[in-house]
């Protein structure tokens, strides 16, 4: 099937969506967004230096149904999601957000219920628009560049006037593999520093919950969960989380999570692999010992 990603350049997200890609075609074609050049082969490759969504759809919206691309492939991410939902309107083309499997005959899935449950859908109408949560899928290597041309514009309707660099401290948490995150049961912003520690012994990443970040003891950027980010490391620590249904949301493809918590009736628990219930303020120092001692 004639298969379009539409991605900013970047590796690893690139990775994912021709790793997603190849159940639906051998060579995919791709709009890469931003500047640079394009890692990987693809089959055909345009590019564009706008990242203001709203300014790329009638472009894309053009390329697809002039190449008669059937599926159109973007990360669930804050730029897949704003180019996927008008880009949809404007084919009047159906939208899976957030698919987390591709199964045999056009058949997708992607969670309901804040992950409690998964909906499968089979597409049967082209094109169709699916965004793809990020890390569910293996990313494949990109070998070498493909050169590209660049796609015309039919006129900014949204003009950039200033960007904020967000300042990127460490990993991203949606990149880590281990996430060390505090909730409002950590007390105050002041504790947060030891969770840095623990983090840095794995090279990892500080996450909150929202109880943490509406206390202002994290950033917003930092949240997981329903309204946060969506994340899923190899481990990932609570402390001091209750283990409410929107956090739990976030960290539904976490594959351990280590719970710290001094209630034995935190929900949490039911979500942990591994559980400690104790005061994390006794809990957090030996573990960071003990791992500072085995080096
Ligand atoms: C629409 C909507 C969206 C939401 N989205 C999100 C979201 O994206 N992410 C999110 O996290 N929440 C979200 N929430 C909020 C969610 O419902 C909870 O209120 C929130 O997750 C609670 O945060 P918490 O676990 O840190 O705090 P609390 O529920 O107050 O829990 C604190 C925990 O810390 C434990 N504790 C206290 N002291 C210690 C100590 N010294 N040592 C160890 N443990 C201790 C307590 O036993 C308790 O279990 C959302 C809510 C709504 C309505």
């Amino acid at each position: 099937m004639k298969t379009l990603i539409i991605e900013m350049i970047e590796p690893k997200r690139l990775g994912e969506l021709v790793t997603v890609s190849r159940e639906f075609c051998e060579k995919p074609d791709i709009v890469a967004v931003g500047s640079g050049q394009i890692p990987g082969s693809f089959a055909k490759a345009y590019q564009v230096e706008d990242t203001v969504a709203s300014n790329l759809i009638s472009d894309l919206a053009s390329l697809i149904l002039k190449e008669g691309y059937e599926i159109i492939l973007l990360s669930a991410s804050t730029l897949g999601s704003g180019i996927a939902a008008p880009l949809s309107i404007k084919l009047s083309a159906p939208v899976v957000s957030e698919v987390i499997g591709i199964k045999p005959e056009l058949v997708v899935e992607r969670p309901l219920y804040g992950g409690k449950a998964v909906a499968t859908y089979k597409l049967k109408k082209m094109p169709a628009v699916l965004t793809i949560r990020r890390k569910y899928f293996e990313a494949a290597d990109l070998q070498g560049f493909t050169e590209s041309k660049l796609l015309g514009s039919d006129g900014k309707k949204v003009e950039l006037i200033t960007e904020r660099e967000e300042k990127a401290e460490g990993i991203p948490l949606e990149d880590a593999e281990v996430i060390v995150s505090g909730g409002r049961g950590i007390g105050g912003a002041e504790n947060f520093p030891i969770l840095q520690t623990l983090a840095d012994l794995f090279n990892g990443a500080v996450g909150a919950s929202r109880g943490a970040v509406d206390e202002g003891w994290a950033k917003p950027t930092q949240q997981v969960g329903q309204t946060g980010k969506i994340v899923a490391p190899g481990v990932y620590f609570a402390v001091g989380i209750s283990g409410a249904s929107q956090h739990l949301a976030g960290i539904a493809n976490a594959k351990c999570v280590v719970a710290i918590n001094k209630d034995e009736e935190a929900n949490i628990f039911k979500r942990a692999r591994f559980g400690v219930v104790s005061d994390y303020k006794k809990i957090v120092p030996v573990l960071i010992e003990t791992l500072k001692e085995e080096g």
